[in-house]
């Protein structure tokens, strides 16, 4: 068995980590050259060709189109909770894999994310209807043309009255709707995914750095959110300058309105570059631009209204994902070297995520504020609504498995203040937490 690069488990430094151009397409490429599989995915200890597969996933193509020569494990994993996935993957089966896998998870049958899952199934399968299924998805989908509604109605209102009030109001409910939308590009391909492309961002390029990669690998070396502003937002955990420290913290909360057009900025130039194709939905954000002038708007005065519409939900939207689950010293972070509870992939899920008291309960805070998170992270396919009715099952695995009884309590203890001060704390932490205790101790 090879050594582990460093003590937070990766065989090497992710290679193409630290280039400049941080990209969907440069995080694909960095793995595909760490993991080396050629033409054959990893699943678990065994490569298979899922060549033929991609064009009948039920998931959608792109899935499996971006992962080729990649190990998939902790994306196959979190993915389905349907024991008969398995049967299919056995049908695609080439020959088993060479070494261990490069990455920090295991995934034991009888470990607590595989018994999780099983129970989650089971009780998924046995003890809740259809109906109360539906209503749980129904609740988000109305939740989410209203949202839809709303905008359409203000972005109207905006070319009217040429408000900049309204603007960015408008810019407001942007954020609520594309927040809200992330619900459905963890899912099999459909139409509300696109919602999240409104603002200058991409569905297409979120499910490699979001859902492979940040769900996959949270808070660690393969996590994009963590790299893609490194070297001036670092929340790793190791020597970092002062302005690193305590200057940075402080503009980026001034700087945010600007994250949207950098995307943008980046999209333009990875399609020059033919890192990538322009897809339809990139032209959604221009159909906004289009409709406030066709509407009677000077053509002038409707980009600078649009600029506000753009910039205000790009605000937000940053901010509102910075504090949301993930940063304070007490989680886990790429240079504390082990995870508090252990190796299997759930357990780092649990020492990476943490839920706010005052976020959770209230349907559209949890939908648009990344509530519900811990559960959101363990089963990200899974609708929002759908998360409270499974509670139970986590709580009750929890209990088995002798976890700290704070990890699956609810309300938890912590509040979004305590999550955006953790934030600042984050930044300016360069030691490892001091109470860990892992497998490998
Ligand atoms: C990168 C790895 C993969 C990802 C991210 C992924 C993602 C997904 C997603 C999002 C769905 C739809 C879930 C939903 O909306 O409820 C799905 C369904 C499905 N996937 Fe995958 N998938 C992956 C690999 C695979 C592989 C390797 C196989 C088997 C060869 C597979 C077989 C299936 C099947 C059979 C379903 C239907 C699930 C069901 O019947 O409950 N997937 N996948």
């Amino acid at each position: 068995m090879e050594e582990p690069y460093s003590k937070d488990g990766f065989r090497k430094y992710p290679t193409l980590r630290d280039h400049p151009l941080k990209t969907a397409a440069q995080w694909l490429a960095g793995r595909t050259a760490d993991d080396g599989y050629g033409h054959l995915w990893r699943v678990g200890d065994k490569l298979y060709n899922l060549s033929d597969f991609i064009k009948i996933h039920p998931g959608g193509r792109q899935w499996l189109e971006v992962t080729r020569g990649m190990d998939i494990t902790e994306a196959f994993e979190y993915s389905h909770l349907n024991p008969h996935v398995r049967t299919v993957l056995a049908k695609y089966y080439v020959q088993p894999a060479v070494g261990s896998r490069n990455s920090p998870y295991t995934f034991e049958a009888d470990g607590f994310y595989m018994t999780l899952k099983e129970r989650v199934h089971q009780h998924l399968s046995t003890k809740v209807s259809r109906e109360e299924k539906e209503a749980a998805h129904k609740r988000i989908t109305t939740v989410q043309d209203r949202l839809l509604f709303t905008f359409f109605t203000l972005l109207v209102a905006t070319a009217w009255t040429q408000s900049y009030m309204v603007a960015m109001l408008a810019g407001i409910v942007l954020m609520l709707i594309i927040n809200c939308s992330h619900n459905f590009y963890h899912k099999k391909d459909n139409w509300r995914m696109f919602c999240w492309d409104l603002g200058l961002l991409s569905s297409y390029e979120w499910r490699i750095t979001h859902a492979l990669s940040h769900h996959g690998y949270t808070n660690t070396l393969w996590d994009f959110e963590l790299s893609d502003f490194e070297p001036y937002v670092d929340f790793r955990v190791h020597s970092k300058s002062l302005t690193q420290r305590y200057v940075i913290p402080l503009v980026i909360f001034t700087v945010s309105y600007l994250f949207f057009f950098v995307e943008a900025f980046k999209r333009i130039v990875t399609i020059a570059i033919g890192q990538q194709r322009l897809r339809p939905e990139n032209l959604l954000p221009l159909v906004q631009l289009f409709l406030i002038w066709w509407l009677g708007c000077p053509f002038v005065q409707a980009v600078k209204l649009w600029l506000v519409v753009h910039g205000t939900s790009s605000y937000l939207f940053a901010i509102v994902g910075i504090i949301a689950a993930h940063h304070h010293p007490d989680m886990y972070h790429a240079g504390d070297g082990a995870f508090q509870y252990g190796n299997d992939w759930g357990l780092g899920q649990l020492d990476a995520v943490r839920d706010r008291k005052d976020v959770d309960g209230i349907l559209l805070a949890e939908l648009t504020m990344y509530g519900n998170h811990v559960l959101h992270h363990l089963f990200p396919t899974l609708d929002h609504g759908v998360l409270d009715i499974i509670r139970p099952v986590f709580q009750q695995t929890c209990l088995d498995f002798k976890l700290p009884a704070e990890l699956a309590q609810l309300p938890s203890r912590y509040t979004q203040w305590d999550l955006s001060l953790g934030v600042f704390q984050q930044l300016a932490r360069t030691q490892p937490r001091l109470s860990v205790h892992s497998k490998s101790d």
